[in-house]
């Protein structure tokens, strides 16, 4: 019988940034965190970590607030985003607890001071616990208004060095228009940053993509909800949609 450690795919990247959607959360509720989902989420996290990747997330807020819809509804953009910056503090320590619940090691690291509740983001310390086998968690976005936590992502990414930012997400790649609301948008196996810029695509926001083309970080968007999507993706697995430098390429 083969051993274990035989058994155990070999990762295709040794850390990366993986970010997850804030209303992914929401499981098959309207509103806020689905405790069967947070748990699901978390195991996700916990296979990738068992491969002995290093692994960095951050959370979107969607499931709870967005500053652009509280500026809609005439509050300040500003004091919107920041009350957008303080939901993705929520969902991260929900997924610290959830992950530690399940004996994975985290620390989460928030980019707004909060010492009662993480450690503030220090990029040299942040390194340390990934080397050390601990999940970090990016709370707070990138701690200023007018941002996204996919910004944030590509930020820290960048930051940490991980070899591939990881937009895990409620559509299983990128299509030519959201569909959500378009049935007969096609999917992409692969596409260029400038192609995702040119034809505006808006599964990701412009100033994560251009981050991340002018710092030649390859993203992989995917599918969450899949159990064990995740752990294909790190393993090399073709799914989803693969945004690099590589040429445009549709699915099928
Ligand atoms: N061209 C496209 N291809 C794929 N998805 C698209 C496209 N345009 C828009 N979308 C939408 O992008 C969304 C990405 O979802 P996601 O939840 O990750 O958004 P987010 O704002 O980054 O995160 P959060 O939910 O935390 O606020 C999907 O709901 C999808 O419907
Ligand atoms: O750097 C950042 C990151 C986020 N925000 C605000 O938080 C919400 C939630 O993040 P999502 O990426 O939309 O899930 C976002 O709508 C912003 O209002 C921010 O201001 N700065």
């Amino acid at each position: 019988m083969p051993s274990e450690r035989a058994d155990k795919p070999k990762a295709r990247y040794k850390r990366i940034l993986l970010k997850l959607s804030g209303e992914a959360l929401i499981g098959d509720g309207k509103y806020g965190i689905s405790p069967k989902t947070l748990v699901a989420i978390a195991q996700e996290v916990k296979d990738v970590v068992e491969l002995g990747v290093e692994v960095a997330l951050t959370i979107g807020g969607g499931n709870i607030f967005r500053g652009v819809s509280g500026a809609t509804e005439g509050m300040d953009r500003s004091s919107a985003d920041y009350m957008g910056m303080l939901a993705t503090v929520i969902n991260s320590m929900a997924l610290q607890d959830a992950l530690e619940k399940m004996g994975v090691s985290t620390r989460v690291q928030s980019a707004i001071e909060m010492h009662q509740v993480a450690e503030p983001y220090i990029r040299r310390r942040a390194i340390r616990h990934l080397e050390k086998g601990r999940v970090v968690i990016f709370a707070a976005g990138t701690g200023n208004p007018y941002f996204t936590t996919d910004t944030a992502a590509s930020l820290r990414a960048m930051e940490i060095h991980a070899d591939v930012l990881l937009k895990a997400t409620k559509v299983d790649g990128v299509y030519s228009d959201d569909p959500k609301k378009n049935a007969a948008a096609t999917k992409f196996r692969s596409l260029s940053y400038l192609d995702v810029l040119k034809k505006n695509l808006k599964v990701m926001d412009s100033t994560a993509i251009s981050l991340c083309m002018d710092n030649d970080l390859p993203i992989v968007v995917f599918d969450l909800t899949a159990r064990g999507n995740v752990r294909r993706v790190v393993v090399g697995e073709d799914i989803g949609t693969t945004v690099g430098k590589t040429q445009t390429r549709a699915a099928g």
